[in-house]
């Protein structure tokens, strides 16, 4: 249905382009503004903390999780995916490498040396760069 094989990867640019094409043969393009897509991306954020709404924290890989669950997860976040990479495109900017550059930053401004986990102390650090016992 998607037109790529199943062992392939699948880039940005190719959901980028899908998407164009998907609201180019329905001339949705007129919908797709900034601001409408931001709103639908929020509501898909929501749609997606609806799933895990009352449950608690779960353990990674969500082992308890019926495949039906799993599979409407996957729904979830592809909604999200698709109008973050949408919005991204009708406001000119390149996703891949706005977001590469922001890993880079992110390595700049949380060097390894002051932000590395002490396993030995019971002093943690936070992701935020402070630290707590
Ligand atoms: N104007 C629109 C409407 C939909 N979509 C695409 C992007 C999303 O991947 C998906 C969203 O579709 P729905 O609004 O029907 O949302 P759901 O799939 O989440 O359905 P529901 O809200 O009924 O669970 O369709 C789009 O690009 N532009």
């Amino acid at each position: 249905m998607t037109g790529v094989p199943e062992t392939e990867s699948v880039s940005l640019d190719l959901l980028r382009e899908k998407m164009a094409e998907f609201a180019k043969e329905r001339d949705w393009d007129r919908f797709h503004s900034p601001r409408n897509l931001l709103l639908a991306l929020v509501g898909e954020v929501g749609e997606l903390s609806e799933i895990f709404q009352w449950k608690g924290e779960v353990p990674k890989g969500l082992p308890d999780w019926k495949e039906e669950e799993k599979v409407h997860l996957g729904e979830e976040l592809s909604d999200v995916l698709l109008y973050l990479v949408r919005l991204s495109d009708i406001c000119g900017i390149d996703l891949g490498k706005a977001a590469l550059r922001k890993v880079d930053l992110n390595a700049i401004k949380y060097p390894v040396t002051k932000h590395q986990c002490q396993t030995t102390t019971t002093t943690t650090n936070n992701n935020d760069g402070k630290q707590s016992s």
